[in-house]
């Protein structure tokens, strides 16, 4: 079976062939009108709270189609839209070849030139991320949209420097210095919006209770060149880019936002 990807003959219009539920109802990601949401005093009344843990030796590996952070740590979430205690599985990024685009979520229309996903799963309920990636209530995951500036970010600069060292598939390192996920989050985390959506990309399973923040994080144009330098294969092979499915209808669904 040919392996998914987001190529021409493997992209995001031919999954649905071997992952039907890619015409499901509940499908990610979406395109985010904030005048369409409706804001939902409930999240606010049980504020969204992070407890995320410093990784001692943090994994950072390329699957082949973006760059990926294991959690070994107990980085735990709770409140919000959420029942029970997520616990933080990984984290990986969505990016363009061009700061026009890349993010796979928009807002009004527009896309970012990058999207950073945290992965959480329902610790209460499962056992492991494997049993909760295909429940309804399985998992948790935070969208924040990355936005050029002149300067870089600071929490992604201890990946982004070391990129070049997982530029092939199926690499992975260390990171040396102890490293809190919560440096990746946006100052103000009281302003989402959320949805129930699934996975981005293959098996897509509709499990997913997404939780996009309004404030983008900033990173240097340098720091995306250096996503854009990593590869799909060995040596030689095609650059990480447009490593992103495009908006699907939100249908039935509501958009609630924690902020009017
Ligand atoms: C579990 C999972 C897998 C892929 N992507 O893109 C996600 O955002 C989450
Ligand atoms: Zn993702």
């Amino acid at each position: 079976m040919a392996t998914w990807g987001y190529g021409n003959d493997n992209g995001p219009a031919t999954w649905v062939k071997s992952f039907p539920v890619a015409a499901g109802t509940r499908q990610s990601p979406i395109d985010i009108v904030p005048t369409a949401a409706k804001c939902d005093t409930k999240l606010t009344e049980n504020p969204l709270t992070v407890n995320y843990s410093p990784e001692p030796a943090m994994e950072l590996c390329n699957p082949g189609l973006s760059v990926k952070a294991n959690i070994k740590s107990k980085s735990v979430i709770k409140g919000g839209p959420l029942e029970g205690e997520y616990k933080l599985e990984q984290f990986h990024l969505h990016w363009g070849s061009a700061d026009k685009q890349g993010s796979e979520h928009t807002l009004n229309g527009k896309m970012f030139p990058a999207e950073l996903h945290l992965v959480h799963y329902n610790a209460t309920k499962y056992s492991s991320f494997g049993e909760a990636v295909d429940k309804p209530d399985g998992l948790a995951v935070f969208g924040i949209f990355l936005k050029i500036s002149d300067k870089p970010h600071q929490g992604l600069k201890s990946l982004t420097d070391v990129l070049s060292e997982v530029q092939y598939k199926d690499k992975s390192i260390n990171i040396k210095q102890e490293y809190n996920p919560v440096c990746l989050l946006p100052d103000n985390i009281n302003k989402y919006w959320t949805y129930l959506g699934s996975l981005t990309t293959p098996p897509l399973c509709e499990s997913v209770t997404w939780i996009v923040f309004e404030e983008p994080i900033e990173v240097s144009e340098d720091q995306m060149k250096a996503f854009r330098a990593l590869c799909c294969g060995e040596c030689g092979s095609a650059p990480i880019v447009d490593n992103y499915r495009p908006p699907l209808p939100l249908g039935n669904r509501q958009l609630r936002a924690s902020f009017q």
